[in-house]
């Protein structure tokens, strides 16, 4: 499988009762497709699994695959945890989608020779390709160029979200070696992340302006660094604005704030974004169109 482009990990949108608010979701995920995005994420960190029960989890799923579906879209679905046996069994279960977002695991710190021996486990068993979710400064968990390499060499792994927490040495070492299967997963240097060669993002804030994300990494493989480098800086500055309080607070709120889901609403421990966030995204999101 091939990745290329933005795919967009949807938020939850809850209503006025604090249930799922379905209609809504399956209109933003048209949405964002119909502005470009190559394909959906569900259940990433964005969605709020952690705070929806396993029938949430289910029905977010199943809207996310029936638009993917209709639209021809590709479906990345969160799954897996720290329980490597426990995660291959659920891996392997899963229908209807064609790859999961597979988080490294958090806390336990396997070291490097331990999360390559799990991802071989689950790659081996899993029912469709897997993309790992490397974002050490959430797992604890450090990883080097080689040891991603390794991974993306690997059969069944398709890709790797690459969330650092920014770029150094060993980023530049990464994709030194090509691109092909990295996607930025940390909003605010996705175009820096793009110019060095990722194939493109799973970026929260590509929720808003999605089509000038998508316009985004055109301009860089295209090699257009003119028209790349000033639309970056914008959307690094609406991303900026995006991650001001925790994700996915603020996008939550300006999708409110434009009517496109009923309530700005998030589950504790989350608590809803200040409304200045709110406005400062909604500004830097008018003056895109400037
Ligand atoms: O849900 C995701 O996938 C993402 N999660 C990250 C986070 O919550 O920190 C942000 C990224 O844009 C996508």
């Amino acid at each position: 499988m091939e990745l290329q482009g933005i795919y967009v990990p949807l938020i939850t949108p809850f209503d006025e009762d604090g249930a799922i608010a379905t209609e809504a979701l399956e209109r933003l995920a048209h949405s964002v497709l119909d502005q470009g995005a190559a394909g959906l994420v569900a259940l990433g960190t964005t969605g709020e699994p952690a705070t929806l029960d396993e029938d949430e989890r289910r029905a977010v799923t199943e809207v996310c695959a029936r638009v993917c579906r209709e639209r021809g879209a590709t479906l990345i679905v969160g799954a897996g945890g720290n329980d490597t046996r426990r995660s291959a069994e659920q891996l392997a279960a899963l229908t209807g989608v064609d790859a999961a977002l597979v988080t490294v695991p958090a806390f336990t710190r396997p070291g490097e020779a331990g999360v390559l021996a799990h991802f071989e486990y689950l790659a081996e068993r899993s029912a469709v390709p897997l993309v790992i979710y490397h974002i050490p400064y959430r797992t604890g968990q450090a990883l080097g160029a080689a040891t991603l390499r390794r991974l993306l060499s690997l059969p069944g792994i398709a890709g790797v979200k690459y969330a650092a927490g920014g770029i150094d040495e060993s980023t530049v070492e990464l994709l030194a070696g090509g691109g092909g299967g990295v996607l930025g997963g940390d909003d605010t240097v996705i175009s820096p992340l793009l110019a060095l060669g990722a194939c493109g993002g799973i970026l929260a804030s590509a929720h808003l302006a999605t089509e000038r994300f998508v316009e985004l990494a055109d301009a860089w493989r295209k090699g257009d660094a003119v028209r790349a480098r000033e639309l970056g800086a914008r959307l690094a500055a609406l991303s900026a604005a995006c991650f001001a309080e925790p994700n996915p607070t603020v996008t939550k709120g300006v999708l409110h704030a434009r009517g496109v889901i009923p309530t700005p609403a998030v589950r504790l421990p989350l608590l809803p974004a200040d409304e200045v966030s709110v406005a400062r995204a909604l500004e830097l999101l008018a003056a895109l169109d400037d």
